[in-house]
């Protein structure tokens, strides 16, 4: 997006417009289109929290625009909500309100979007109001009378549809038509409020009435539909079956694209081994850089392959029905239903999920999402999990049907899930709860996905993992190896060079505390980078066991960890993974969010105690059942 932000700076005296609109009525759809951004859109609402800024040209003029939050009025609830208003009202420091206003409508849901339209209109700022999602509006047979509209309203009134290429060419040409050539301040806030609620009620009905009629709204599939998915026994279960075909496939579909990064890995592997002379920067190249970042990256298509699922469920509306289903657990331990959004976000990556907390209203409940974050089990455990589960759990079918690993990654995630459901109950009671909040949640209508916002999402997801595997992963590999080699081991050693060296002492002095749960040195220096990114303990692991083996180079990790762990050692890892804190940019990202670093403390003590309770427990009770 650096294209982007250097042409709004050239254009910085180009006038500014707002997409301004309801939640989840394609606002960020029609910015990507009109600016060609890749901003993340997604079926339900609250996925924009912060404005984003790009711009476009046409008929020789250039516009910034601007994408907001969604709001469902100016008299802001929520901290997303008081972002909207404040950029429209003028309000914001430093910042010059818009010089015009598209406000985005969604066509199949006039009723409830008006309101806000007749509210922002106050402000008296030059406007185009855009009907979007036409497509779906025609299809539901939903008629708008677009002339009559604008003319009850005083604006132009366009039809829009921000998943078709072309779909904003009506609202670029009444944006050319606006007359922009005189700066116009907005009205206070107080003139909206200063016009009672009834009486906005009142209009709004009166130009439904004007201008729209249902004759065919030929019902809508979205609510038979429903009748199954929110269904309360077969709801429950759907959602159950398609989580878990979702961790069947992350397994059981990954392997050949696997074997072939692996392959490939190797390969080079073989031909530099063979090439380069015997010496430091062949152990460089091959045991930090090549081994290290390699077994990494093979874990790409399991990532991908989990993103698939998840961006599928997310654009077809069916990922707000599961926080519908689950909205009985999540208030039971005195979560707010807003919080599932965010809690969503973690699975990829806690920064965003922590962030987009800014959609609660009730700041304990905002706290207690945030605390909780960090345990949903975000994409960078993945590598871990699945190296220690395809390493040890054999890959067997269990009843005939299921996938002995798929089943083990899916009870990983449970615990992650069930923790910070029990950490939640436990916060809210010492906080002293506010009480079950209902879930005001708005369900999107249901729609085929996008194909071009799956690829866009994986091509984001897969971006994301190879920018990190080449300059985090990469950089913390280079140390890694160079701490696990120097200094060299002193005569007649009879332990591998990597026990002597700095990382060696590290970790053997480390081990004192690990010991109990099960880790050895070689598992106690991968811990420590693994703390500024979770990959990197795999990383990690792969150039330590390279080193430890002395140019033993076919032989992958898998094999060699099956080899040099017990099983109650792995399985002690794989409990330390689901609650362990290793990740600073969380724990920075909770300091920003909450205002204060006490809360980056706790949640960092929090974790690292429930982390080695729990492997302490597995350990223990592992050890014991396979001595019995
Ligand atoms: N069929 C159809 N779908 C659309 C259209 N515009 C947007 N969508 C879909 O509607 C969903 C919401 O779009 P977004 O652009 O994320 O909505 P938003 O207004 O930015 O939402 P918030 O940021 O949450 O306020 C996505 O799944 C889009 O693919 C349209 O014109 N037609
Ligand atoms: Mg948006």
């Amino acid at each position: 997006m650096g294209a982007v932000d250097q042409r709004a700076v050239a254009a910085s005296t180009a006038p500014l417009v707002a997409l301004l609109g309801n939640p989840n009525c394609g606002k960020t759809a029609l910015f990507n289109r009109l600016t060609g951004a890749r901003q993340k859109v997604a079926n339900y609402a609250g996925v924009t929290i912060e404005r984003k800024e790009g711009s476009f040209t046409s008929a020789g003029r250039s516009y910034r625009l601007l994408d907001l939050p969604g709001a469902y009025s100016l008299n802001a609830h929520t901290p997303d909500e008081a972002i909207t208003r404040d950029v429209v009202a003028g309000l914001r420091a430093g910042e010059a309100a818009p010089d015009a206003i598209v406000f985005v409508v969604n066509a199949t849901n006039l009723r409830l979007n008006l309101r806000l339209v007749l509210e922002v209109q106050r402000l008296g700022l030059p406007m185009v109001v855009a009907l979007n999602m036409m497509d779906v509006a025609n299809k539901r047979g939903i008629h708008i009378d677009t002339a009559r509209l604008a003319q009850e309203l005083g604006v132009p009134v366009v039809e829009t549809i921000a998943v078709q290429s072309g779909g904003e060419k009506a609202l670029v040409r009444a944006l050319d038509a606006l007359d922009l050539s005189e700066r116009v301040a907005p009205n206070p806030l107080s003139a909206i409020d200063a016009v009672p609620v009834e009486e906005t009620q009142r209009e709004v009905r009166r130009i439904l009435d004007a201008a729209t009629s249902h004759a065919h709204d030929t019902g809508n599939l979205t609510e038979k539909i429903d009748h199954v998915v929110l269904h309360p026994v077969a709801g429950p279960l759907l959602l159950a079956a398609i989580m878990f075909l979702v961790f069947q496939a992350v397994f059981s579909w990954a392997q050949v694209p696997m074997d072939f990064i692996k392959n490939s890995v190797d390969g080079v592997g073989q031909l530099l081994g063979a090439h380069m002379p015997e010496g430091l920067l062949r152990s460089l190249l091959v045991d930090g850089v090549l081994f290290g970042v390699g077994s990494v990256l093979v874990f790409l298509p399991q990532i991908l392959i989990l993103f698939f699922f998840i961006l599928i469920l997310e654009d077809c509306g069916y990922l707000p029905r599961a926080a519908f289903l689950l909205d009985r657990v999540m208030g039971g331990v005195g979560l707010s239903g807003r919080a599932f959004i965010p809690l969503l976000s973690s699975f990829a990556c806690a920064i965003p999920g922590i962030m987009a907390t800014r959609t609660i209203q009730n700041p304990r409940d905002r706290l207690v999402t945030i605390m909780i974050a960090p345990l949903m089990t975000c994409s960078a455990r993945l590598p871990v999990y699945a190296l220690v589960i395809g390493a040890f759990i054999p890959d067997r079918e269990v009843g005939g049907v299921f996938n002995l690993q798929g089943l083990v990654l899916f009870c990983l995630y449970f615990f992650g899930v069930s923790s910070a459901m029990g950490v939640a109950w436990f916060l809210k009671r010492t906080m002293g709860g506010s009480g079950k909040q209902p879930l005001m949640l708005e369900l999107p209508a249901y729609h085929w996905p996008h194909m071009h916002n799956l690829a866009l999402g994986l091509w984001e997801r897969g971006r994301i993992f190879l920018t990190r595997v080449g300059t985090t992963i990469l950089t913390l590999m280079v140390i890694v190896w160079f701490l696990s080699s120097f200094p060299g081991a002193p005569e007649g050693a009879t332990q591998p060079a990597i026990y002597y060296s700095i990382a060696g002492m590290l970790g053997r002095a480390l081990s004192f505390v690990f010991a109990p749960i099960g880790f050895g040195w070689q598992i106690c220096i991968a811990l420590v980078p693994g703390m500024a990114a979770r990959e990197v303990a795999v990383g990690a692991l792969g150039t330590v066991y390279a080193l430890s083996q002395a140019g033993d180079l076919e032989n992958s990790l898998m094999p060699v960890l099956a080899h040099s762990w017990s099983l109650p050692t792995a399985l002690s890892l794989l409990a330390w993974y689901v609650f362990a804190p290793q990740c600073l940019s969380t724990l920075s990202v909770v300091r920003r969010e909450t205002g204060s670093i006490r809360y980056s403390f706790i949640m960092a003590g929090y974790m690292f105690a429930l982390a080695y309770a729990a492997s302490f427990i597995t350990y223990r009770l592992a050890l014991y059942m396979v001595a019995h």
